[in-house]
C-alpha cells in the first residue's frame, strides 16, 4: 500500500561488508543521510575460525547479530521509532550458512558453536575448488540442461552449491543437522522478521547470481542434477526453495523481539535481502549500460540492461545475468575481481610482519609502545605507500603483477589461479611493488570492461563506489588512465547501505518503485577522475604485458591443474 502522506518517514539500510557492518538512517523522502554507524566484527578481526593458507574464511553469526544491534540501535536513536518505516539488509555473497528447521543458524545451536563448518562460508572462501570443477564438468556432461548458462557458463567455488557440496562431504554432523542453507542476506531478513522458514521470501539477487536459480527451469536446478552432483544433497534440495523475490518487496515486518532489541517498532517493514554490490549500484544511480564498480576488499562490477535488448544472449565468463537482481524489470549483470583492496591489504600485511613478529623481542621500546607503534603503522602504511608510489617514475620500474592473489573471479572464473609478480631487481622498492599492485587491480578491471563489450554489452559510463573509491584518489586516477575512461565517484560514503535504504523505502510504500526511490533519495556524484592522455599509452602497453603474463601463469597453472580435471572425467 502506498504511504503517500507527507509525514516524516525514515528507513535504515544495513550493509554487511567483509570486515564490518554499516547501518545508515536515511530520510526516505529526500535521501538525507541522517546517521551512520560502523561495527568491525569481533571474531573476524582475529580471523577466528579461518585458515587463510587453505583459503578457509568463515564468519560466526554472533558477529552479525552483535553488529546489527550495535549499529541499528545507534542510528535509530536519531528520530522517533514510529517514523522509521522500513529496513533492508544487504550482505556479501555468496555467503551461505546452514540452519536448523526453525531457521536458527547451526553455529548458534548446542554442539556447533565453534565448528567453522556450521558457520557462514564467506564469499572469499575457496575451500570448494574441487566441487566447483565438478559442477562445471557435470553441467556439460550429464546430458540435461546446462544450469550454469545464466551464471556466465562457469560455476565458481565462491558460490552456493559448491560450498554446500564441500561442507556436506567434509562434515557429516553438519550435513545431518542442516535442515536448509541460507545466504547471509536471507538469514538476516529471516531473523528480523521471525518468518516461518518454509514460507520465507528468498532473495532473487542471491539465488539468481549464485545458486543457478532461473525462471526458465522453474527455480533452482532440478533435483536429478543436484543429486548427480552429490547424492547427499537429495533431501536438502526438496527443503530449499523455488520462488524468489526482488529486493523492493516486503519480506515481512520487524518481529516483536527485534523491535525491542533494535529500538524500533513492529510497523517497520523489512525488505527482501540483496547483495552489497547490487544495492550499491542502485545508490550509485545505475542506469542502462552504466557499470557501477563497487570497490572494496574485492570488486563487483554491476551493469543493468533492458531485458528485451539483451534477449537470448548469454554473456560468457561473468557472474551471471539475472532478471530483477538490481532494478526490478531490468536484467542485472555482475562481474568482479576476488581481490581489489585486499591485494593492497595483503602487501601491507607482508610489510607488517616484523612489527608483529620481531618488535615484541625488542628491549628498546616497551610493550605498550610496541602496540601503539603497530596500530599507528597499520593505519598509515597504505597511505604512505600510496604517496611514494605516486612519485615512482613508471619508466624506471618494470615491476608487473597479476591481481589473482585470491583467484580470478571474472572474466572466466578460475579460483585456482594465484598471484604473481615479475621484473624484480635488486633496486626494486616497496613503493614500486605497491604501484605494480595498484596497476594490476586496474588491469583486471580493464579485462572485465573489455569482456562485456566483446559480448555485446556496451559500457557507456563507469561509476565508482565503495571504500577504495572514496579513500584512494591514486587508485581511482590510475583506473581512469588504464580504462581511458572517466570514473564518476558517488557522493555517499555508504552507497550499499543507501541502496538498501532505497529498497526499504519501496518495500515500505514510500516510493512506488526503485527508479523513483533512486531519483528521490540519490545523492549524486562527488568528483570525476578524467584519464590523463599522457599516461594512457604507457598503461596500454603495460596492459598488454599484463595479459601476456596472465596467459603464461594460467597456462602453467592449468598444466598443474589438468590432472585434477582428468581425474574428474574418469569418475564421471
Ligand atoms: N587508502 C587506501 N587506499 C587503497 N585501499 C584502501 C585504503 N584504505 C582502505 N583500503 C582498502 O579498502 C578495503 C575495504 O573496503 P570497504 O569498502 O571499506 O570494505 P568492504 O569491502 O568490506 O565493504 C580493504 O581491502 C582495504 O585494503
Ligand atoms: O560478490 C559479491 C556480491 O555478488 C560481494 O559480496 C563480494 O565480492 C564481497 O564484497 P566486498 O569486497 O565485501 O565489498
Amino acid at each position: 500500500m502506498q504511504n503517500t502522506d507527507s509525514t516524516a518517514a525514515y528507513v535504515i539500510g544495513v550493509d554487511y561488508g567483509t570486515d564490518s557492518v554499516r547501518s545508515l538512517l536515511v530520510n526516505a523522502r529526500t535521501g538525507e543521510e541522517v546517521a551512520q554507524a560502523v561495527h568491525y566484527y569481533t571474531r573476524w578481526k582475529t580471523l577466528q575460525y579461518c585458515n587463510p593458507i587453505h583459503n578457509q574464511f568463515r564468519q560466526h553469526p554472533l558477529d552479525y547479530i552483535e553488529g546489527l544491534e550495535i549499529t541499528v540501535r545507534k542510528v535509530a536513536q536519531s528520530v522517533p521509532a514510529e517514523q522509521i518505516v522500513g529496513l533492508a539488509v544487504d550482505t556479501t555473497g555468496s555467503t551461505p550458512g546452514p540452519v536448523n528447521e526453525h531457521g536458527v543458524a547451526l553455529a548458534l545451536t548446542p554442539g556447533f558453536e565453534d565448528n567453522p563448518n556450521a558457520m557462514f562460508v564467506l564469499w572469499k572462501d575457496h575451500t570448494a575448488l574441487e566441487e566447483a570443477a565438478e559442477v562445471n564438468l557435470k553441467a556439460r556432461t550429464w546430458g540435461g540442461e546446462d544450469f550454469t548458462k545464466f551464471e556466465g557458463g562457469i560455476y565458481s567455488s565462491e558460490w552456493f552449491w559448491a560450498k554446500i557440496m564441500h561442507i556436506v562431504r567434509e562434515d557429516e554432523t553438519v550435513a545431518k543437522a542442516a535442515h536448509s542453507w541460507m545466504e547471509h542476506c536471507d538469514w538476516m531478513t529471516l531473523l528480523l522478521t521471525g518468518s516461518d522458514l518454509a514460507h520465507f521470501k528468498r532473495s532473487r539477487c542471491a539465488a539468481g547470481h549464485k545458486a543457478m536459480w532461473h525462471e526458465s527451469w522453474g527455480g533452482l536446478p532440478i533435483e536429478e542434477f543436484i543429486v548427480h552432483l552429490e547424492p547427499k544433497l537429495a533431501e536438502l534440495r526438496g527443503r530449499l526453495f523455488q520462488e524468489t523475490y526482488t529486493a523492493d518487496e516486503a519480506a515481512g515486518n520487524l518481529s516483536e523481539e527485534w523491535g525491542q532489541r533494535l529500538g524500533l517498532t513492529t510497523n517497520t517493514v523489512v525488505a527482501v535481502g540483496s547483495f552489497d554490490a547490487h544495492a550499491g549500484a542502485v545508490a550509485g544511480e545505475i542506469e542502462a549500460y552504466s557499470m557501477v564498480k563497487v570497490m572494496g576488499t574485492s570488486t563487483c562490477d554491476i551493469v543493468v540492461a533492458p531485458s528485451e535488448e539483451v534477449g537470448g544472449k548469454l554473456v560468457q565468463g561473468i557472474c551471471g545475468q539475472v532478471d530483477g537482481s538490481v532494478i526490478p524489470g531490468m536484467l542485472g549483470l555482475e562481474a568482479g575481481q576476488s581481490a581489489f583492496g585486499d591485494l593492497l591489504a595483503w602487501f601491507r600485511q607482508m610489510l607488517e610482519w616484523p612489527l608483529n613478529n620481531v618488535l615484541s623481542s625488542s628491549s628498546v621500546i616497551t610493550p605498550e609502545q610496541q602496540a601503539a607503534l603497530r596500530e599507528e603503522m597499520s593505519n598509515k602504511l597504505i597511505v604512505e605507500l600510496t604517496k611514494a608510489a605516486a612519485q615512482v617514475n613508471p619508466a624506471e620500474s618494470a615491476v608487473l603483477a597479476l591481481d589473482w592473489v585470491n583467484g580470478r573471479r571474472t572474466p572466466d572464473a578460475n579460483q585456482g589461479l594465484k598471484g604473481a609478480i615479475m621484473n624484480l631487481t635488486m633496486g626494486t622498492s616497496a613503493p614500486q611493488i605497491f604501484r605494480a599492485l595498484v596497476e594490476a587491480i586496474c588491469y583486471g578491471s580493464k579485462q572485465i570492461v573489455e569482456r562485456f563489450e566483446q559480448e555485446g554489452i556496451p559500457i557507456k559510463q563507469v561509476i565508482g563506489i565503495g571504500g577504495v573509491a572514496k579513500k584512494s584518489a591514486f587508485v581511482m586516477q590510475t583506473l581512469a588512465d588504464v580504462l581511458n575512461r572517466p570514473i564518476k565517484i558517488a557522493v555517499s560514503e555508504q552507497a550499499p547501505a543507501l541502496g538498501a535504504a532505497m529498497y526499504a523505502a519501496v518495500a515500505a510504500g514510500v516510493h512506488p518503485d526503485v527508479l523513483t526511490a533512486q531519483k528521490a533519495m540519490g545523492s549524486g556524484f562527488a568528483e570525476t577522475y578524467e584519464p590523463n592522455p599522457a599516461s594512457v599509452a604507457d598503461y596500454q602497453a603495460r596492459y598488454e604485458q599484463y595479459q601476456a603474463f596472465g596467459r603464461f601463469v594460467e597456462d602453467v597453472t592449468l598444466r598443474e591443474g589438468e590432472v585434477a580435471e582428468t581425474t574428474l572425467v574418469d569418475e564421471v
